[in-house]
């Protein structure tokens, strides 16, 4: 009944919770809605997580309206369609980075505003773990971003415990390649959420994305093994100062 391709993501995501323990029994999970393709495939897939697993946990999608006037109906209809009741918060983070500050590069400040106000309505609506959508894609982007422009290895966690506020960020997309989602989407007929922000699509990390993108065309399976050698560091190798 299912397409190999939702097999195989769903494989995925089910090797990414057992090796980092995302999803446990009694967790309630605030899943962070941009309205975008990876969020919306990352919602779905938890539905079937909870469906197809013995995990007893619950779903709560979060959509932080930052005031650019998307139309979010295809996110409320999708929401409604796998009867999970979307929470939308209200929040003036577009006129902050934009009107406000005139950030240069707006879109770090704005993630940064976002996440705090993620994690405060998750935390309000008794979640203990909130969902991103970053995929593996987003992952290889993002080191070689430290890499390039800061000079250091960095990149975010599948799993991070912030004690300040006793909530627990999870990525179940973290194997899932940007190009199945884009698969899954066509598959299933998920209409993404048109992003009005004035920095959408114009980044630095635009073109980072490009590179990455290459590298896979002329190395298959780069990305995936990029990941790994982040998963099997050999700590005696490196240059520790
Ligand atoms: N406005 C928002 N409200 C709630 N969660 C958000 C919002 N924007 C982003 N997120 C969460 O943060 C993740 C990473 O955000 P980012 O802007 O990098 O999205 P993206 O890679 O374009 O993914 P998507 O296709 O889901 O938009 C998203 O996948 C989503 O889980």
């Amino acid at each position: 009944m299912y397409s190999r391709r939702i097999k195989y993501v769903f494989k995925k995501i089910r090797d990414a919770n057992l090796k980092y323990h995302l999803i446990a029994n009694g967790d309630t999970v605030a899943v962070g809605m941009s309205g975008g393709k990876d969020s919306l495939t990352l919602l779905y897939f938890l539905t079937l997580l909870k469906k197809y697993t013995p995990l007893n946990f619950a779903i709560k999608p979060v959509y932080i309206d930052l005031g650019f006037g998307n139309d979010i109906s295809p996110l409320e209809k999708f929401c409604q369609e796998l009867k999970l009741p979307l929470c939308v918060e209200p929040t003036n983070i577009g006129k902050i980075v934009f009107e406000m500050r005139k950030e240069k590069n707006p879109c770090s400040l704005c993630a940064n505003l976002r996440r705090g106000a993620l994690n405060r309505v998750a935390k309000i609506h008794g979640c203990n773990k909130v969902a991103l959508g970053h995929h593996l894609d987003d992952a290889v982007t993002t080191l070689f971003m430290s890499m390039l422009y800061e000079r250091r290895y960095h990149l975010f966690k599948p799993k991070t415990y912030l004690d300040r506020m006793d909530i627990t960020v999870i990525r179940p997309l973290i194997y899932v390649e940007e190009k199945d989602i884009k698969l899954i989407c066509e598959q299933l007929g998920i209409m993404p959420v048109q992003n009005l922000c004035p920095a959408s699509g114009q980044t630095k990390r635009q073109e980072i994305k490009e590179l990455v993108e290459m590298i896979e065309q002329n190395f298959p399976g780069a990305k995936a093994n990029i990941l790994a050698s982040i998963e099997n560091v050999d700590q005696d190798s490196f240059w520790f100062a």
